[in-house]
């Protein structure tokens, strides 16, 4: 079952086209990141599944029906919930008083306690909007987009400008409404968020997915490399082992097969008559196979080039509820 399914959908404001035929589904029940540089088309993807920008071309079900049809986009928004990077909230208005108001505009909302409760944000039940810190005024948001019960939930940005501890307050929280079932569908530059929480990632560029997979698919199929790295013997400089750059005291090797460069080292190692310290071996990060994957494109063994269109294919790959 999908959540979102979306084929061949094409969209020109009228000076060519910026989304080009992509398809994009999500499974029920998942959290899917949506990744892509400025200008990728992500923001016209999501408003066109939101039910908030027209398509061109192409063919939408959200939820199993028609954001672009006016009589199922009223259905729509009593079933799914958009949390955007800033919101409009009357700062004069109570934190009670607006998950009031807002619990009135849905048939089976969550009580104002339950919300609260939810973003733990239960002793600010009183406080003014305008006096809530950023942190808790993102959990506010959050409450607000929970109290209608969405059965599909898009995040932009949840933690941007937030603490650390707030932000994994946040994170944990979405992390959590997988466990309810409800679908998720988050845009986030941060992708340290992105690898912890999404169970699939479809990057877009130039209005075409380029990538799409769990995020270890995308990690595994990328040109990144894995770090090794170990303190430089005094004296070494210029007999470091094949491929070793000296960073900042450290002999630093790049490497797509980190078991022949551990190998090499202890070679160099027992040639040298010296011991290494301080092995590090660091895989590599979402973060590292985004940036490869712009600049350098996807790797051939990406998740995205098998073929199908990238995001269909990585469904079957990462799909955990098909
Ligand atoms: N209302 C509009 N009228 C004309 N062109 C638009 C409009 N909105 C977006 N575009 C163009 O469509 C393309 C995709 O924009 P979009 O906002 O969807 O990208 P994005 O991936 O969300 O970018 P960002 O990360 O910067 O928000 C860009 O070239 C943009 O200039």
């Amino acid at each position: 079952m999908y959540a979102i399914n979306a084929t061949d959908i094409t969209k020109d404001y009228g000076k060519g086209e910026v989304l080009h035929g992509i398809s994009y589904r999500v499974p029920t029940g998942q959290i899917a990141a949506l990744l892509g540089p400025n200008g990728a088309g992500k923001t016209t993807l999501i408003e066109i599944l939101e039910g908030h920008r027209g398509r061109t071309s192409g063919q939408v079900e959200v939820l199993g029906l028609d954001p672009g049809n006016r009589r199922d986009f009223a259905e729509l928004r009593t079933r799914m919930s958009v949390v955007l990077q800033q919101t409009m909230l009357e700062p004069g208005l109570s934190v009670r008083d607006i998950l009031r108001r807002h619990a009135s505009y849905y048939p089976d909302p969550l009580g104002v306690d339950e919300a609260l409760e939810q973003v733990e944000l239960t002793e600010k039940r009183s406080a003014l909007v305008k006096s809530l810190s950023d942190g808790q005024r993102r959990r506010l948001d959050l409450a607000l987009a929970l109290t209608g019960r969405p059965e599909l939930l898009f995040l932009d940005e949840p933690t941007t400008g937030l603490d650390p501890v707030s932000r994994r307050r946040i994170r944990a929280l979405v992390s959590g409404l997988r466990e309810c079932g409800t679908t998720v569908v988050l845009t986030s530059h941060d992708l340290t968020e992105v690898q912890e929480l999404a169970d699939r990632v479809d990057v877009i560029r130039d209005g075409a997915f380029i990538a799409s997979g769990t995020p270890d698919d995308l990690v595994r199929g990328s040109a990144a490399f894995t770090v090794v790295e170990f303190a430089a013997p005094e004296g070494v400089d210029g007999r470091l082992p094949e491929g070793a750059e000296l960073v900042n005291g450290r002999a630093r090797i790049l490497t797509d097969d980190q078991d022949a460069v551990v190998e090499r080292v202890q070679a160099w190692a027992r040639d040298e008559g010296t011991r290494i310290s301080g092995l590090t071996i660091v895989p590599p990060s979402l973060d590292d196979a985004y940036v490869a994957m712009l600049e350098n494109g996807p790797a051939s063994n990406s998740a995205s080039t098998n073929g199908a269109a990238p995001n269909e294919a990585a469904t079957s790959k990462a799909g955990k509820s098909e």
